[in-house]
């Protein structure tokens, strides 16, 4: 569960009066989510919700997050409006930690993957892509590939015990990435974790097709490889869950993407080292918080193995046909 910090009643009355909302009618805790505490308020207006930012967010780094959040929303992403308060600011302060309110936005993510969802989020994708690219701030990837080593030396001792060898496939691996990196793809502003619980879908009244109706949690948000993130969503949407890749969810991801957004014969080409780097982010930020997270702790640690297995895949692909695509 993810509400680190409780807010008594007056708080949050207190809190929710600095904006021109009407009162709170109810509010409740959002048990999803693992890095903030959020809170589902309902006011005379509505509902919205409320984030604290707990302790792994750098506070420097929020009026980024925002920024982006309302440059995105006011192009007609499906995405989190960040709401002003009275004194016109957006970033404020509850029981000690930064917070901020944001629109609520309606939908369902995805409990089971199916191809339809896959097109529509190859799509959003594509049209994040293009609305990011007139957003002038820039972030660098603090998660990228010269901060895969140092991750990798804080978490290591512990890789053996998790799978025989891991350390030195890991070891490997960097040494392969670091060596083969692009240098010079279009870059420009990624989410960077676009997981499936992060997007939220309906199903079109008329078609009965998914469609993509809210992009959550830009907090991992950065200028990078556009076709990074397009890598990371083809490792979290495209695989089973008994670990084989769906190539025909990949197609529908990446022509879906293509249809908003043509991909570069550069891009195309850079596809399986992209996702092996984007399996490597995920194994190593899963392989330290499983290592580090005491047993007992409230969030449910995520398995690194899963990411072991993804790149393997991509690592023994011939090309990005495999992908199936042409
Ligand atoms: N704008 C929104 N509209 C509706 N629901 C939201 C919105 N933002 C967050 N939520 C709900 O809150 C939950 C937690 O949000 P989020 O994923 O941002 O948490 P987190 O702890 O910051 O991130 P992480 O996924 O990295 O753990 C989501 O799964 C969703 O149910
Ligand atoms: N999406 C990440 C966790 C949150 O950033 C993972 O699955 O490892």
């Amino acid at each position: 569960m993810a509400v680190y910090t409780e807010v008594s009643d007056e708080e949050m009355q207190d809190f929710i009066a600095g904006y021109a909302i009407g009162d709170v009618v109810s509010f409740t805790g959002i048990a999803e989510g693992v890095e903030n505490s959020n809170f589902l308020v309902q006011t005379e207006t509505g509902p919205y919700i409320l984030t604290l930012y707990e302790k792994r967010v750098n506070p420097d780094e929020l009026p980024f997050f925002i920024d982006l959040m309302e440059h995105l929303a006011a192009r007609g992403l499906a995405s989190p409006t960040p709401l002003h308060g009275r004194d016109g600011t957006v970033l404020r302060q509850l029981c000690g930690r930064p917070a901020a309110m944001v629109t609520f936005l309606r939908g369902m993510s995805a409990k089971r993957l199916t191809t339809g969802h896959c097109a529509a989020l190859g799509g959003a994708l594509a049209e994040m892509h293009l609305k990011g690219a007139d957003f002038a701030a820039t972030r660098a990837n603090n998660l990228s590939v010269g901060d895969w080593r140092p991750l990798f030396e804080q978490c290591r001792t512990g890789a053996d015990s998790l799978r025989p060898g891991l350390d030195s496939f890991i070891a490997e691996r960097l040494d392969d990435l670091e060596r083969q990196w692009p240098q010079t793809l279009p870059v420009g502003l990624i989410h960077a974790d676009l997981f499936p619980d992060n997007v939220f879908f309906m199903a079109d009244k008329e078609t009965r097709q998914e469609r993509v109706s809210g992009l959550i949690d830009f907090y991992f948000a950065c200028t990078d490889f556009l076709a990074y993130d397009v890598a990371i969503c083809l490792n979290a949407w495209c695989f089973e869950p008994d670990g084989a890749f769906n190539a025909t969810k990949a197609r529908a991801l990446l022509n879906a993407y293509r249809k908003v957004r043509p991909l570069t014969a550069d891009e195309l080409a850079s596809l399986p080292l992209l996702a092996q780097g984007a399996a490597m982010r995920f194994l190593l930020t899963r392989l330290y918080d499983w290592l580090n997270t005491p047993e007992g702790a409230l969030v449910k640690r995520k398995d690194p193995l899963e990411y072991y297995r993804k790149l393997r895949f991509h690592q023994g692909i011939s090309g990005p046909g495999a992908y199936g695509i042409e």
